[in-house]
């Protein structure tokens, strides 16, 4: 089944958020390095993968940025990235299985190599 509607962006995103919130190597920025409240976070992550996914423009953030600062209270390292990747993509293919499924993990790809390239080019 592939990735259709919001609902299926919030199971994707929640299954997602409950590895990573306790992975042993980026369970960190999110409970530490930048606490997030989930009550607040969550719906701008769902507005985000909405908008890249199903078009629409719910999320207006600048996701870069959030990161950036991130950075500079804790090192975002290449070995971050690939770990946040390959949680992601064994997600995805978990749950979801076709074109957005695809599209998914590929434009999730080059978000983070650019997110890793430029938080460690600084
Ligand atoms: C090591 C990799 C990553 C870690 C540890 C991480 C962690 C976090 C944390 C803790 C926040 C909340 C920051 C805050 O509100 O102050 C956040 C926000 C966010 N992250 Fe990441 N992230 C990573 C990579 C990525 C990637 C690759 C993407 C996109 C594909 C992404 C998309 C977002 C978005 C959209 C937000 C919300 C920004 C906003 O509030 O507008 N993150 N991330």
């Amino acid at each position: 089944m592939d990735i259709s509607t919001r609902e299926d962006i919030i199971r994707l995103v929640d299954t997602f958020y409950s590895r990573v919130m306790v992975d042993d190597l980026i369970g960190v920025f999110f409970t530490e390095v930048s606490p997030i409240n989930l009550k607040e976070h969550m719906p701008i992550m769902y507005d985000f993968w909405e908008t890249m996914l199903l078009g629409g423009s719910s999320y207006s953030g600048n996701a870069m940025h959030k990161h950036y600062s991130m950075n500079g209270r804790k090192r975002m390292k290449p070995e971050h990235f690939e770990r946040w990747l390959t949680t992601w993509e064994y997600t995805v293919n978990e749950l979801f299985s076709g074109t957005k499924a695809d599209e998914a993990k590929t434009r999730a790809k080059h978000i983070a190599n650019l997110m890793s390239h430029n938080m460690n080019s600084l």
